[in-house]
């Protein structure tokens, strides 16, 4: 997973889902903070698509349970998988150990790390996106931010500053949760954004806003984001 052009990914809980993704998907996010017992998940895992591994904290939208170091823990258990090719740490643990530490590891086992935050409030001021994400891309092979947006001005904010960081020469990813930034999930890939999630069953979604796997890789098909 190099992310040099969109990845589109399959986010799920259930390591099952994979069969039914890989006609749309390019990989599976794994959301092991959403699983029952993720790591012998993986180990049964044999699947085709690559994992990006996500075991979120609840600080930022996850139900990852634990100290910070046993949710880092986990994560770096899966980053031993063959199957797992990414991993997605928030920018703030990253900023200092044991996020730094674990980050440096899955490198060195040429895992790539997306370095990621999240906004369920609302969209911050286009220019404070413009620092947060060149601090994520700073600290990450991939800087992603998914915020909330409750109004269209919020939407294009997150489309300009997706604009800007990749012009920059950053790869970033982006998305406006909620109604008002559902489509930014189709638009985005065209202003840059590197990494698309959607779950397969619309049931099952891991964010506000999400389309189903199978709308997405339509939408953005149509709109030649990939
Ligand atoms: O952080 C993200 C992005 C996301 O929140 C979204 O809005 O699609 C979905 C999550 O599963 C993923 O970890």
């Amino acid at each position: 997973m190099e992310f040099d052009s969109l990845v589109l990914a399959a986010a799920t809980a259930d390591l099952s889902d994979e069969p039914a993704a890989r006609p749309h998907a390019d990989a599976v996010e794994f959301r092991m903070d959403l699983a029952a017992d993720p790591l012998a998940a993986l180990d049964d895992y044999d699947g085709d698509l690559p994992i990006l591994a996500t075991n979120r904290d609840p600080t930022e939208g996850g139900e990852a349970e634990g100290t910070e170091r046993e949710r880092l823990d986990v994560l770096e258990a899966a980053s031993a998988h063959d199957a797992v090719e990414a991993i997605d740490v928030e920018l703030s643990s990253l900023r200092d150990s044991p996020g730094a530490t674990l980050a440096s590891a899955a490198r060195d086992r040429g895992v790539r790390v997306v370095a990621s935050l999240h906004d369920f409030e609302g969209t911050p001021p286009e220019s404070r996106l413009d620092d947060l994400l060149a601090a994520a891309a700073d600290h990450g092979d991939v800087g992603k931010a998914a915020v909330t947006a409750t109004d269209p001005g919020d939407a294009l904010a997150v489309l300009s500053a997706t604009h800007t960081a990749t012009a920059r020469g950053d790869r970033v990813a982006t998305m406006a949760m909620g109604e008002a930034g559902r489509h930014t999930r189709a638009v985005a890939p065209l202003y840059g954004s590197k990494i698309g999630y959607a779950p397969v069953d619309p049931g099952e979604a891991t964010a506000p806003g999400q389309y189903d796997l199978a709308t997405l890789a339509t939408l953005v098909e149509r709109l030649g984001g990939r």
